[in-house]
């Protein structure tokens, strides 16, 4: 059997067709992940349709009448794009053909490419006549969708093509591809600089690494505003109908043109203050006292000797300045000062972007920023594709890991979600510039949405975590009770909300930034931090741990260990409690962003695999590192023997064996820990020294090794020479502390029972005492 050391085992199955469609009141966003890193396997066992999808898909740029390819949104593409030359000066352009964007992407750890694809919603029919002629419905496919139409065409998708849409909410999905754009792209959000000044406007890049809070502004058909506030936490604050759609509709009415790109045409060549009437048109000038300049339009009103053209623009800043304005009153009301706008309207349509930017700066006098994305309108496409359709098998997977306390390590569940612990509490997630290996792989593992209202930006950069969420069940900080609501307040570096009843324990490692105390502990914060710098809070945390374990001996090898303190932990956490304060005599250390630190949690629990064949092993001499029952030859990479017995196990021993085998299986094929083991067959192979186990420490107990001391009750483990004395029963010298003893008698191992039988010679037994009370007794007692 060949080793898999090189190759990067598959996730998921990467010959079924990768799609995330958002399909809007006017627009169908479709994103397709092209798979870049195939391999022969797979390749060879893609059916020919897929093929042939793909090509047809990637070769082409229009398809029918209406739908269209942004290939400018995949690649830079010299000439190709619209914003290259035409619109912008030297610096925007060069700063745009500067930045990567959708190539060479990951995704569940499969390198592709996104491209973008669009047509009219109301097209859906043909789409599906099309889809259906290319052999869609032979697929039986899954595919993810958000928007209206998700709920919409539903039925006409399984009906027409076989495809089933697992649906997710449209704001979730909007968020979660902004946050993977942004972290993919580095250029993906930008602001106008001058944006009134024609000959000097300019786009400057944003870096958008710590975004919160901010609201977005989506200008779709509709308007909708959201003040988000970590990558999570968000509100829908208002919206207005007044968007895209109605923009087209007025335009189309009144200047009889049929398409956007149409409309947007003829208001850049017209003027809106031909049918405008203009703040200098009632008041001769600037209306100073109220601050309203000549220039502002007034009113609306249709003059004579009006051109389409100038039709066409009127409605344009009519529409845009209207949503302008509520975003400038939402922002205003939530206190939030970056306002990001996206969705289709803004497609080809800097007038709308540079308006918007105007006004955002001049009504809030320069404390307001309007931002803006390249990728306007596929933020939900993307976002329900990272959503891919298997994530149902992940997700029952990461749950029976978690069950079996496979993943606790760094995983843990909130309600519907999980959050990640150590060590992916330390590694940077998206929307995080700072992205690595570890960060796609926890990634590949878990699909964002199911991320817990974690603390994605400033966490990011150390090790010491703002977010209590993440580190919770190590007890760092903000230890949060899973079923408690959540405050309105927030913290303020990461604005992720936190709990009245956060932090007993007043500390907290996260910057104070310009607050006095940190918002989320209460803890003062530093001079410096208090400065806006990155000091940490002054208190250190205490190595406490707050998990619940169970008082007794484990029941069996897959009793889970708490891995603070080496005591047996309760399956059910609510039956067994914890001495919450119990002090690790492990120090905690900071777990090292490393693939290794990945790979050394999988191999503590593939120790549990061992265990559990450790009989056989012995059994057979044979000490190798293998789990399963076949021999390995590491020279030769082959299987030598086969077949190695198995009994002695019970069946629940196989079930569990089972799961773990599953688990750390899954983990492997998720890139966990391909560095470390590998897997050959039925059996994993361990290619590194596995780092030391944590191994639970039992208390001694009386036995042949230990016996407890007759006099001071304390344990003491059996020298060479036990120390025993001859307890002659009254005939002795022994004080009458020491004579209280004598009643007692204590067995081989210790035990210490009371004796009814009377006193006589022949009642004599052996006594141990330890070392200490024996030389006590000799010395003070000169026995
Ligand atoms: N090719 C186009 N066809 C129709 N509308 C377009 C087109 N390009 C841009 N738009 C604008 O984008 C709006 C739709 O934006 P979008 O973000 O896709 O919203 P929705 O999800 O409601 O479809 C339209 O109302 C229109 O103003
Ligand atoms: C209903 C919608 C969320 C649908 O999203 P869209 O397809 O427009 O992107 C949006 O059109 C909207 O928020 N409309 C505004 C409704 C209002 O607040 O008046």
């Amino acid at each position: 059997m060949a080793s898999t050391s090189q190759q990067t085992a598959p996730v998921i199955d990467i010959t079924m067709p990768w799609f995330g469609m958002d399909i809007g009141g006017s627009l169908c966003k479709l994103v397709y992940f092209e798979p870049k890193d195939i391999t022969k396997d797979e390749a060879d066992s893609e059916v020919e349709t897929l093929r042939n999808i793909r090509r047809y898909l990637t070769k082409n740029s229009a398809y029918g009448k209406t739908g269209h390819r942004d290939t400018h949104l995949q690649v830079h593409e010299m000439g190709q794009n619209w914003r290259g030359t035409a619109h912008f000066g030297d610096a925007a352009t060069a700063c745009f053909m500067a930045s990567p964007l959708m190539e060479d992407v990951y995704i569940r750890g499969r390198k592709g490419t996104l491209h973008f694809i669009r047509f009219p919603s109301s097209e859906m029919v043909n789409f599906l006549a099309l889809a259906k002629s290319k052999g869609m419905a032979n697929l039986v496919t899954t595919v993810c969708a958000t928007g209206g139409g998700a709920y919409k065409f539903e039925e006409d998708f399984r009906r027409e093509v076989n495809m089933k849409l697992e649906k997710f909410d449209e704001f979730d999905s909007l968020l979660k591809g902004l946050q993977f754009a942004d972290a993919q792209n580095p250029s993906e959000c930008y602001y106008w600089a001058s944006p009134t000044d024609d000959t000097c406007c300019t786009k400057i890049n944003y870096d958008f690494s710590n975004p919160y809070p901010f609201l977005i502004v989506n200008i779709g058909s509709g308007v909708s505003v959201l003040a988000v506030y970590s990558p999570t936490n968000y509100k829908r604050i208002s919206g207005t109908s007044l968007g895209g759609g109605t923009f087209l509709g007025l335009c189309c009415l009144l200047t009889g043109c049929n398409t956007f790109e149409e409309a947007i045409q003829l208001a850049a060549e017209g003027d809106n203050t031909n049918v405008d009437k203009l703040v200098r048109d009632i008041y001769g000038g600037d209306y100073e006292r109220f601050g309203l300049p000549g220039d502002l339009v007034a009113s609306r009103e249709r003059r004579s000797k009006v051109s389409r053209q100038d039709l066409a623009r009127a409605t344009l800043v009519t529409i845009t300045n209207n949503i302008g304005s509520i975003a400038r009153m939402c922002a205003t009301q939530e206190k939030i000062d970056r306002v990001v706008f996206m969705g289709n309207f803004l497609r080809v349509n800097p007038i709308a972007m540079k308006l918007l930017a105007y006004a955002m700066d001049y009504w809030s006098k320069g404390t307001m920023k309007a931002l803006f994305l390249e990728h306007e309108g596929y933020f939900g496409a993307i976002g329900c594709l990272l959503q891919f359709h298997n994530d149902g098998d992940i997700k029952s997977q990461v749950l029976a890991s978690l069950k079996y306390g496979v993943k606790m390590h760094f995983i843990q569940k909130k309600k519907e979600k999980f959050s990640l612990i150590l060590p992916a509490s330390s590694i940077h997630l998206a929307p995080c510039k700072f992205k690595n290996e570890e960060t796609e792989r926890i990634q590949c593992i878990f699909p964002p949405t199911w991320y817990s209202n974690v603390c994605n930006d400033v966490c990011a950069h150390s090790d010491q975590s703002c977010c209590g969420k993440r580190k919770r069940q190590f007890n760092n900080v903000c230890c949060q009770d899973e079923n408690e609501e959540e405050s309105e307040d927030t913290c303020d570096p990461c604005q992720s909300q936190r709990s009245k009843s956060v932090c007993k324990q007043p500390v907290c490692s996260q910057k104070g930034g310009s607050q006095s105390t940190c918002s989320k502990c209460y803890a003062p914060a530093t001079k410096k931090s208090r400065r806006g710098g990155a000091a940490p809070c002054p208190k250190p945390r205490p190595p406490v741990c707050s998990r619940k374990r169970r008082k007794g001996p484990p029941k069996s090898v897959y009793d889970d260990y708490c891995q603070l303190c080496p005591q047996t932990d309760a399956e059910d956490d609510d039956e067994d409690q914890c001495d919450i304060g119990y002090k690790s005599p492990i120090p905690r250390k900071k777990t090292p962003n490393t693939a290794e630190s990945y790979a050394n949690i999988v191999l503590h629990y593939l120790s549990k695999l061992k265990g559990l064949f450790k009989s056989a092993r012995e059994r057979n001499n044979d000490s190798s590192s293998y789990f399963d029952g076949e021999k390995y030859d590491p020279i030769s990479k082959s299987i030598l023997k086969k077949g190695i017995r198995r009994s002695g196990y019970s069946d629940s021993d196989s079930e569990n064996k089972q799961k773990v085998y599953d688990i750390v299986n899954a983990a492997l094929q998720y890139g966990c820990a391909n560095d470390i083991i590998e897997k050959v067959g039925n059996y994993f192979l361990v290619k590194a020294k596995s780092p030391p186990q944590k191994v639970a420490t039992r208390r001694p107990t009386p036995g042949p090794d230990y016996f407890r001391c007759a006099s001071c009750k304390n344990l003491s483990k059996f020298a060479t020479r036990r120390k025993s004395v001859v307890d002659l029963r009254g005939k002795d010298k022994i004080s009458s502390k020491f004579r209280r003893h004598s009643t007692y008698y204590d067995d081989d191992y210790g035990r210490t029972t009371p004796t009814r039988r009377k006193r006589s010679a022949s009642n004599t037994s052996v006594v141990n005492y330890c070392p200490k009370c024996y030389s006590r007794m000799k010395s003070n007692r000169r026995l």
